[in-house]
């Protein structure tokens, strides 16, 4: 029986039904488990109930010492956590490695946004003092992706540590191998009992954290749909903080260009890196029509042509690694169909080789003559829609015909074009002349409109990871110097 539960400083056998993870590059199991029943996430709950006050009141540095004591474990580890990563995802360990650089790079930079964001301000008055200070939620449930099964749920687990909260953390049901070695370090680096618990599981493990009556808030990075699923269950709970990172249907308009092979560059970096499979990668891509736009078009094709997609572990690493799953791969192939029939023109088909496993080829296609038609969908994957342009103002507007809005980006020689673009476009990542994927963790991370919630994350974590204390204080009770009208004492 796999111990694949950590719950109270215990691993524990799950009580459910049997779960896999599948590496997506070679089609073979590479973990098993069974699922978290509801008694057992109870027991988590009520774990991380449990060690709450004690963890809280545990001083600022002796949290942190923790936490960086992780962060070592990290760096330690780095090259087998990279390992498993790209086993687990496919993507390739060059990546994966930048994966575990960001995981550890989080500790600092959570360090800092703790003080900057959440940190003690104190201002004089009259009579006594006035203070700002900030506490834990008390028990917060996090919700990772499997795209970035380590950075991501690590963006929401470190802060809200340092910041004095305990966890129940459910990863994505495609990525428990990397969650388990995750919590092992945490476990390692000396964590309390009942601080940080890990269950897994899928929907149903998911609905029934999400729903318990236990939580103070929940952290959730993934899809839209789920996130507005818990939007639902969250409704009529006021009291509850949630923090919804979800996706996107990103914009990249490109405009006079000198350099055509630097704007190729940064639209394959915004388009394929990781395989499509990034929240910020860009969906639609806006190209002027006229021969400059044809030209750029052209030396497009070319480079995705060329993108090397192979094993994760090649010694000649790949670019571009299998998509989480095989079933991802095909829902990618049948959604460029979908764009097909309805009037699309693929430029560069995306294709599934192998039907077993997770690799597709990068595609292009051209929906130009299909806007009407077009689906505001996140497709997750190395698909970009092309759309031809012969106004930079209908550009921006089509740019803007999303319900999400998570990144943008323009590509341009012309500041003043760009200013046009940045006071016109609608996201909470607007980059000029740089891929709109790799947003950094030292700024905040986040979108408008169904891309989230209004909890940035990232820098911004912090914030949501405690909640402000105003105090006003003085150490003896004083009569003020003069009394209120019609007052005698
Ligand atoms: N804005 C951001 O920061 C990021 C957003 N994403 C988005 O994540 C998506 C890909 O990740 P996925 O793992 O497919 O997301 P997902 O929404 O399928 O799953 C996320 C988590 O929610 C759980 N879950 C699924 N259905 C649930 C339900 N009904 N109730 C409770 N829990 C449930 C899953 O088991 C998993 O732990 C993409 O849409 C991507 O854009 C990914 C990375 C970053
Ligand atoms: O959360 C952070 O620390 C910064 C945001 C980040 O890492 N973004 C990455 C991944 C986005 C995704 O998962 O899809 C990026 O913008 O490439």
């Amino acid at each position: 029986m796999q111990n694949t539960h950590f719950i109270n400083g215990q691993w524990i056998a799950g009580e459910g039904h049997d779960i896999q993870s599948v590496d997506p590059a070679k089609n073979v199991v590479i973990w098993e488990g069974k699922s978290a029943t509801s008694p057992q996430i109870n027991a988590a709950v009520s774990a991380a109930r449990h060690a709450a006050p004690q963890w809280a009141a545990k001083s600022f540095e002796e949290r942190l010492n923790i936490v960086k004591k992780y962060g070592e474990l990290l760096a330690e580890n780095k090259a087998q956590l990279s390992k498993i990563i790209a086993r687990e995802t496919g993507k390739p360990e060059w990546e994966t490695a930048t994966e575990v650089a960001a995981m550890i790079g989080k500790i600092g930079i959570s360090e800092k946004a703790y003080h900057e964001r959440t940190g003690t301000v104190e201002n004089p008055m009259p009579v006594g003092q006035a203070f700002i200070r900030h506490k834990p939620h008390g028990v917060v449930a996090v919700f990772g992706p499997y795209n970035f099964p380590g950075h991501l749920p690590n963006g929401h687990i470190v802060p809200a540590l340092i910041a004095g909260n305990t966890i129940v953390f459910k990863p994505s049901d495609l990525t428990p191998f990397v969650a388990e070695e995750m919590v092992k370090l945490w476990a390692q680096a000396g964590l309390p009992d009942g601080v940080l618990n890990l269950v897994q599981g899928e929907v149903e493990t998911g609905k029934a954290l999400a729903s318990h009556p236990g939580l103070d808030g929940l952290f959730f990075t993934g899809s839209s749909r789920t996130g507005k699923l818990l939007h639902e269950q969250f409704a009529g709970h006021p009291g509850k903080i949630l923090a919804l990172e979800m996706g996107g249907n990103n914009p990249l308009i490109v405009k006079d260009v000198a350099d055509t092979d630097a704007a190729v560059h940064d639209i394959v970096q915004s388009a394929f890196i990781t395989s499509g499979q990034r929240c910020t990668c860009a969906r639609r891509l806006f190209i002027p029509k006229g021969e400059q736009g044809d030209a750029l078009i052209t030396r497009l094709i070319e480079v995705t042509n060329n993108i090397k997609v192979g094993d994760y572990d090649a010694d000649d690493q790949p670019f571009m690694g299998a998509m989480i799953s095989a079933s991802a791969a095909k829902m990618m192939v049948k959604a460029q169909d979908e764009l097909e029939n309805a009037g699309g023109r693929v430029l560069v088909r995306l294709a599934q080789k192998d039907e077993t496993k997770g690799f597709v080829t990068p595609g292009i296609i051209d929906v130009t003559d299909m806007l009407d038609a077009l689906p505001d969908e996140e497709h997750f994957g190395p698909l970009v829609k092309v759309i031809r342009y012969d106004n930079f103002d209908n550009a921006i507007a089509e740019a803007n015909n999303t319900r999400f809005g998570l990144s943008a980006g323009f590509l341009g020689d012309s500041e003043e074009d760009y200013r046009y673009f940045f006071q016109r476009i609608r996201a909470g990542i607007v980059n000029w002349n740089r891929p709109i994927t790799g947003a950094s963790s030292a700024a905040p991370f986040g979108g408008i409109g169904e891309s989230g919630n209004h909890r940035g994350s990232a820098y911004y974590a912090a914030d949501y990871c405690a909640y402000p204390v105003a105090s006003v204080e003085l150490d003896k009770v004083t009569l003020p110097g003069a009394l209120s009208p019609g007052l005698t004492l």
